[in-house]
């Protein structure tokens, strides 16, 4: 259960590889062949301004939305993701904004929320309690006690709950969508950290962000989007803000596609 894929070898194929993704909402082309991978134990930036479609990538590879037309592979094999279930099956954990968690409910209880183990009728609180702790302890997330009810805790630690959450799941692959936004520097800090954790257990990550800094601090790859197209590929390690805004903006010798 808190022991994801244990892939250390960033040489093996992509977790998750998308081509010629095309969305269309009626006449507003939301992306446009769009070229998107992700590999085990790496961190991919998926950045843009707005309306570039981030959002609506992060929904496709959810299964929340489907695509116009394009090719998913998950591990090598074509998929369709056609719903979110068929993403938690396949692996794939999203983090949307609105955490997607319960106020009044602890810790605990909101890892498992609408899937809380059963035995014999029963919800199952001791296993529950235990694989809460080892998922914390995996990510090692500052939560002063699983049975603390939500609302006591600051939007880090429910930030934290939300990363947690999805390791219940055995995920392959975890979509971040904004997850500093609205943060503290110190609870954008210790995010930063659990994203980290994340990649230290051999996942693949996509962090959707428009704060350049967190991005150029945690990513290993950063893919850019622009009206719908691919607008730009760097790598994490030596990329200079300036070069990630004029991709974001289409300064001149990023105003095309795949540049
Ligand atoms: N359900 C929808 N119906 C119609 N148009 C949509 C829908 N969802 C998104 N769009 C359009 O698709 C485009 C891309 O939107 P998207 O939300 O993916 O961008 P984004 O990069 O996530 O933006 P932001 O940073 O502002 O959240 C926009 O023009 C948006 O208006």
């Amino acid at each position: 259960m808190t022991s994801p894929i244990d892939t250390s070898d960033t040489t093996t194929g992509p977790v998750l590889s998308m081509h010629g993704i095309t969305k269309r909402f009626g006449a507003v082309e939301a992306l446009v062949d769009v070229t998107f991978e992700v590999r085990p134990r790496e961190v991919v930036g998926l950045i843009g301004d707005n309306a570039a479609g981030k959002s609506t990538l992060a929904k496709i590879i959810a299964g929340a939305l489907q695509p116009t037309a394009g090719l998913i592979e998950i591990d090598g094999a074509g998929v369709t993701i056609g719903s979110p279930s068929a993403a938690h099956r396949l692996g794939i954990a999203t983090v949307f904004q609105d955490l997607a968690l319960c106020e009044n409910l602890d810790v605990s209880a909101n890892l498992f929320l609408g899937r809380e183990l059963n035995a014999t009728g029963f919800l199952h609180e001791g296993r529950m309690a235990q694989l809460t702790r080892s998922v914390l302890r995996d990510l090692r997330a500052q939560i002063p006690s699983i049975h603390t009810p939500l609302h006591q805790l600051s939007g880090g630690q429910r930030q934290a709950v939300a990363i947690a959450r999805t390791l219940i799941g055995e995920p392959r692959l975890v979509v971040l969508d904004e997850p500093t936004a609205s943060l503290s520097v110190a609870q954008t800090a210790e995010v930063l950290t659990l994203i980290e954790r994340l990649r230290d257990l051999g996942l693949g990550v996509v962090f959707i962000s428009h704060n350049l800094t967190d991005i150029g601090a945690t990513c290993d790859r950063i893919e850019v989007l622009r009206h719908g197209r691919n607008n730009g590929s760097f790598a994490g390690s030596s990329v200079r803000q300036a070069d990630l805004i004029a991709a974001i903006t289409g300064a001149p010798g990023y105003g095309t596609a795949h540049s």
